[in-house]
Parts: structure tokens; C-alpha cells; sequence
């Protein structure tokens, strides 16, 4: 998953990028497992929690948000050294939070040999997932990740995203007019193969573009309709 070598008397790592696959996961209900219960095990527990997942914290101690949140997350005062494999076994998703880094490679490495999903948020080139910084709202999301080398630099380049391009409202007019057109096109032509043709047509038509950008989503929406019936 990863390169390493010496260079000038540091170790360079390089995460071999192209072996994640970016895949948004619906996680109501699965059993994640987080070790450590410091900032970033009280981060990650929250998130997932949030998410619908149903969360259990191992750790020597816990922040107050955690104490603060046991009626939404199950908090377990153990010693990660003496975590069991049938313990582990019980866990869909392992993250490794502790701020002991080698006790984090042996429980992720365990995990993964179980076929896990394991995150360690202290070795990112040994995660088979990374929990990348994004945005969503109804209509997007957007998540980035630089891997590991920069958080501060993955937060900008969400931030310039945001900035430059999500606050143009027009994107959000061309999703939901061509959400519309998808509707549309499921309801009056019936054969895939045929209405495939259809959304580049309508999505590259200047006229339908220009209501789109103007927010006029039902004369945009009859343009399509002009279109189909070509
Ligand atoms: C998105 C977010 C989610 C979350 O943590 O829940 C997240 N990091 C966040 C914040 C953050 N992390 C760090 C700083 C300090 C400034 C800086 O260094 O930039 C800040 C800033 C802050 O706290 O504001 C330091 C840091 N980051 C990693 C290491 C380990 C290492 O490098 O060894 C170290 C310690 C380096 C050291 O010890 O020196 C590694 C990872 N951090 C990731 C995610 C994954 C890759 C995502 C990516 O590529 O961006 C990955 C690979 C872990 C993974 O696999 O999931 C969260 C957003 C919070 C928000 O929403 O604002
Ligand atoms: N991925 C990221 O975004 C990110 C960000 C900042 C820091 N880090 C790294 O993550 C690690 C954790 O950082 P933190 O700020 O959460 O640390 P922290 O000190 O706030 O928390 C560590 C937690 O691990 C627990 N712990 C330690 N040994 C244990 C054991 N044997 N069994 C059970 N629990 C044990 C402690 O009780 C504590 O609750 C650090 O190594 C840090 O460098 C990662």
C-alpha cells in the first residue's frame, strides 16, 4: 500500500494513491470499534455516531464529550494491549486512535487480517480507509483527501471549492433541472439505450444551459421537452 526509502536521513513515504476507492458508505446500524478516546477517537466516535452507526469506545480514558454522549455511544475503560481477536471479530469497521502508534499497527494489522475495515488515523498508509475532510448538503458532496500529508491542505482545497464554485447557484440549478430531466426522460421513453442519448443533448443545449443559469427550471424543463420530441 505504501512505498518507503531514506532520503538526506528521512524516511519518505509515499501512499500509493491509486489504490483507494473513493465510495461513500451508508453505515446505519454496522459496529464500529473505536480505540482510544482523546481528540481524535472522540472526533471519529462522534462522526460515526452521527452517521447512524452504532459506536463502542475502548480506552485507558475519555474526554468529556464522550462522558457527555453515553446514552448515543457505548464507552468501554479497557486496556487495548489486551484486546482479543473474537473481541475485534465483532466489529465491521476498527479505527486505531490511541496515542501509542505501535500498539495502533498491531490492533489495525489484526484487524485488517480479519478482513476489517481498519483506520489508523496515526499511520495512514497502513488504513484500508481513509476518512477524508468534506462537505454535503441536499443536492452534493464533495470530499478530499491529500492522503495524509496535509489536513490543513485538504481543509483549503474544500474551502476554495466552496468558495468559487458551490456559491455560484447556477450549479444547483443544473442538478435539480436535470434531475428533473431524468424523471422526465424515465417516464416518456421507456428503452434505456434510447433515452441515454438524451442527457448530453439536453445537458449541452445552450437554450436549456441559459434557463438553467437564469433559474427558470420550468422553462428549462420545456426546452427538454422540446428536445425529446425532436
Ligand atoms: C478530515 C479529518 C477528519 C477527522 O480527523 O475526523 C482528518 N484530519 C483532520 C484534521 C487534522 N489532522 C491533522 C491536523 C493538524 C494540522 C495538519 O497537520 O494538517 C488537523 C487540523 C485540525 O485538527 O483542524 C494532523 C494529522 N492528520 C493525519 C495525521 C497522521 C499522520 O500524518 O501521521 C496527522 C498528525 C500529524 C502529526 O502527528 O504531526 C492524517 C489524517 N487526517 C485525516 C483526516 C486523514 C486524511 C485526510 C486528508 O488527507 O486531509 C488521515 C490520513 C487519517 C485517516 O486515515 O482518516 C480532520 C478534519 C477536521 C476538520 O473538519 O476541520
Ligand atoms: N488523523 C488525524 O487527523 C490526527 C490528528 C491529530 C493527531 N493525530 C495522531 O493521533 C494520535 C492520537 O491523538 P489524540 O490527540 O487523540 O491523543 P490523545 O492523547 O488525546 O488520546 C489518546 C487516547 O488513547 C488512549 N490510550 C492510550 N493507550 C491506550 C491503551 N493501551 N489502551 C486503551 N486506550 C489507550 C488514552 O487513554 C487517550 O484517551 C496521536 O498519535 C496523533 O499524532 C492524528
Amino acid at each position: 500500500m505504501y512505498i518507503a526509502f531514506k532520503l538526506n536521513n528521512f524516511i519518505m513515504i509515499f501512499v500509493d494513491t491509486d489504490i483507494f476507492i473513493p465510495i461513500y458508505l451508508n453505515l446505519a446500524d454496522f459496529n464500529v470499534l473505536i480505540i482510544g478516546g482523546g481528540k481524535v477517537g472522540t472526533k471519529r466516535a462522534i462522526s460515526f455516531a452521527e452517521h447512524g452507526a452504532k459506536v463502542t469506545v475502548i480506552s485507558l480514558s475519555f474526554s468529556d464529550e464522550l462522558l457527555k454522549n453515553q446514552d448515543k455511544i457505548n464507552l468501554l475503560n479497557e486496556n487495548a494491549n489486551e484486546l482479543s481477536e473474537e473481541l475485534l471479530s465483532r466489529f465491521d469497521i476498527i479505527v486505531t486512535a490511541t496515542n501509542d502508534k505501535v500498539l495502533n499497527s498491531k490492533l489495525c494489522s489484526k484487524a485488517k487480517q480479519l478482513r476489517k475495515l481498519c483506520n489508523n488515523p496515526t499511520n495512514p498508509e497502513e488504513s484500508n480507509f481513509i476518512v477524508p475532510i468534506y462537505y454535503t448538503d441536499n443536492k452534493l458532496s464533495i470530499a478530499v483527501t491529500t492522503f495524509g500529508k496535509s489536513s490543513l491542505s485538504s481543509k483549503y482545497v474544500l474551502e476554495l471549492i466552496r468558495e468559487n464554485i458551490l456559491s455560484n447557484n447556477a450549479i444547483y440549478n443544473l442538478i435539480e433541472a436535470m434531475g428533473d430531466v431524468k424523471d422526465l426522460l424515465k417516464d416518456e421513453i421507456k428503452d434505456p439505450s434510447k433515452r441515454f442519448t438524451y442527457y448530453s443533448k439536453i445537458f449541452n443545449d445552450e437554450i436549456f444551459r441559459n434557463y438553467v443559469n437564469e433559474g427558470k427550471i420550468e422553462q428549462a424543463i420545456n426546452r427538454a421537452k422540446v428536445i425529446i420530441n425532436e
